[in-house]
């Protein structure tokens, strides 16, 4: 059977709030783009926002729109107005709610407690990916909050790693865990929401020297 090349880990920035940042992270490199639309986040764009941010972009980079147990009737407006590529649930929806909007979904997992991944997986079986993340369920995101990795373990989906990741810890992180996906917000940042040129250089190249090894 013919090997296949090693798989490069992907990489979302997430919490983009302003075009030069989005340019820039495309133009080193990076897949996907988050946009918070959590109106108690610190990086919250409301739709028109979102929609004025992503005709600044180019394609063939994924649009991530974040959610937090937003009504049906937000997240209706948001689909159609936006046509994001991904939908990312972090709330308390439920399998019906997440697939309801014919875009793929990303559903996020609170890892500051331990976490039956294979039964996260069995229950949103659907989904295209499960984010792991640092927070504690029922809490805001975006908090650079690490959590163990080695309560990782089981589940059938490709795995985002996300919680308190930059570019110091990213390289180890990568070779612990091995995710299909890496996903920073706080990590790239000089103030919430703002991304830092050189911070944002230097965790893709982590990731990419965590790749070649
Ligand atoms: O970024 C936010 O403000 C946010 C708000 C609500 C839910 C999720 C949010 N962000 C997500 O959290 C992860 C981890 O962020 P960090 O790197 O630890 O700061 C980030 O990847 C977003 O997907």
């Amino acid at each position: 059977m013919p090997t296949l090349p090693t798989q490069r880990t992907r990489i979302k920035f997430c919490g983009i709030t302003r075009a030069e940042d989005a340019r820039r992270a495309i133009a080193l490199g990076v897949d996907a783009l988050g946009f918070v639309l959590v109106p108690a986040s610190r990086r919250a764009l409301d739709i028109e926002a979102a929609v004025a941010l992503r005709r600044e972009l180019p394609p063939f980079v994924a649009v991530v729109a974040l959610l937090m147990d937003a009504d049906r009737e937000f997240i209706a407006q948001l689909v159609g107005r936006l046509r994001p590529d991904l939908l990312q649930f972090h709330g308390s929806e439920s399998p019906d709610l997440c697939r309801a909007w014919g875009r793929p979904y990303i559903k996020s997992v609170a890892m500051a407690e331990p976490q039956d991944l294979a039964t996260q997986s069995a229950h949103y079986a659907d989904a295209s990916a499960l984010l792991l993340d640092g927070h504690p369920t029922g809490e805001l995101g975006g908090q650079g909050t690490a959590f163990d990795w080695s309560r990782i373990a089981g589940g059938t989906h490709p795995l985002i790693l996300a919680g308190g990741l930059n570019p110091d810890n990213v390289a180890s992180a990568i070779g612990r865990v091995r995710p299909y996906a890496v996903d920073v917000s706080s990590g790239i940042e000089s103030a919430p929401g703002l991304k830092d040129a050189a911070l944002m250089q230097k965790f893709i190249e982590e990731v990419r020297r965590a790749d070649a090894n």
